[in-house]
C-alpha cells in the first residue's frame, strides 16, 4: 500500500482532489485509483482529481481527471483551484504560467483564494435554432432556458449527453436562464456523469453565448448552485472570441492522508 497526501479544494462547489506530484510520487496512479478515490462514499469523493507536475518550461503543468478516472480535457475550475494549490505551495509570485491538456494558461491570484484563469481562445460557435455549441477546452452544449430552477438537469442533461451526436465522444451540457445584468447556469458534466455545482469550461461557453452581437469586451457575472464566477473577454467577431478570463474562489477545505 502507498499512502497519498491530499488537498480537498474546491471552486464553486465544484470539488477536486489534488496531489503534489512534481517529484513524480503519484506516478503509479491507475485510472481505477483515481475513480475510487473521488467516490462519494467509499472515497474521498470529488468531481475530479488533478496532479501538479513538473515542468521544464513553465511554472508547472497540469493534469486533470474526470471522477470516472478517465484523464480529461481542459477543467476551468479545477485550473483556478491548482493555481491556489501551486501559490500554497510557493510556486510563482502570483503570476502564473503553466501547460495544461488544451495549452498555455496565464493565472493571477488575489490573496490566497481569488484566482483569474486565462482561458484559450474560441474561434467557432455552433448557433442551432435552440442551442449553441461550443469548446472552451471542453465541449459545451448551452441551451437556454426560462427557468432554470425547474431544469431536469441529470435527465435533460444525460439525454443530450447520450444522444447520437454525443455519445461517442460526450459533451458537457449547460442550461441557461438570462437575467438583468448575467446569467444562472446549471451543468450535466461529461465524466462526472451528474449534475456538478458549477463547471468553469461551461460558465465559460455560457458567458461567450451571452454576449451581445457588439465586438467589445464584456464582463459577465455568473451565478452557479456553488456560487458566484465572473467571465471577462474581447467579442472579435460573429463567433470568436479572445483574452478571456475565468475568475472567481478556489478554496482548500482539508488535506488529509490515504492508502491506495
Ligand atoms: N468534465 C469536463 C472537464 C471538467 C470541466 C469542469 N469541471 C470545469 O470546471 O471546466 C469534461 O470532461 O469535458
Amino acid at each position: 500500500m502507498n499512502n497519498i497526501h491530499f488537498y480537498k479544494y474546491q471552486g464553486t462547489g465544484n470539488d477536486f482532489i489534488i496531489m503534489d506530484n512534481r517529484n513524480g510520487e503519484y506516478d503509479w496512479l491507475t485510472e481505477e485509483q483515481v475513480n475510487e478515490l473521488c467516490d462519494r462514499r467509499f472515497g474521498i469523493g470529488a468531481d475530479g482529481l488533478m496532479l501538479l507536475n513538473k515542468s521544464e518550461d513553465y511554472d508547472f503543468a497540469m493534469k486533470y481527471y474526470n471522477a470516472d478516472g478517465r484523464e480529461g480535457t481542459m477543467c476551468g475550475n479545477g485550473g483556478r483551484c491548482l493555481v491556489a494549490f501551486a501559490h500554497k505551495m510557493g510556486v510563482g509570485d502570483g503570476n502564473f504560467y503553466f501547460i495544461a491538456v488544451d495549452g498555455e494558461h496565464a493565472a493571477t491570484i488575489d490573496g490566497d483564494s481569488w484566482v483569474n484563469l486565462k482561458m484559450k481562445d474560441v474561434d467557432t460557435v455552433e448557433h442551432g435554432p435552440l442551442y449553441y455549441y461550443l469548446n472552451t477546452g471542453s465541449p459545451h452544449f448551452v441551451k437556454y432556458v426560462e427557468d432554470v430552477q425547474a431544469v431536469d438537469v441529470f435527465n435533460e442533461g444525460r439525454g443530450i449527453r447520450y444522444n447520437d451526436r454525443f455519445a461517442a465522444e460526450g459533451t458537457n451540457v449547460n442550461f441557461v436562464q438570462k437575467f438583468e445584468d448575467g446569467i444562472f447556469v446549471r451543468t450535466y458534466e461529461r465524466g462526472v456523469e451528474d449534475e456538478t455545482y458549477s463547471c468553469g469550461t461551461g460558465v465559460t461557453a455560457a458567458a461567450l453565448t451571452f454576449a451581445g452581437k457588439e465586438e467589445k469586451t464584456y464582463t459577465v457575472p455568473v451565478q452557479t448552485l456553488g456560487g458566484q464566477l465572473e467571465v471577462k473577454f474581447t467579442k472579435t467577431g460573429e463567433r470568436t472570441f479572445e483574452n478571456i478570463w475565468l475568475c472567481g474562489p478556489a478554496t482548500l477545505v482539508f488535506e488529509g492522508n490515504i492508502s491506495k
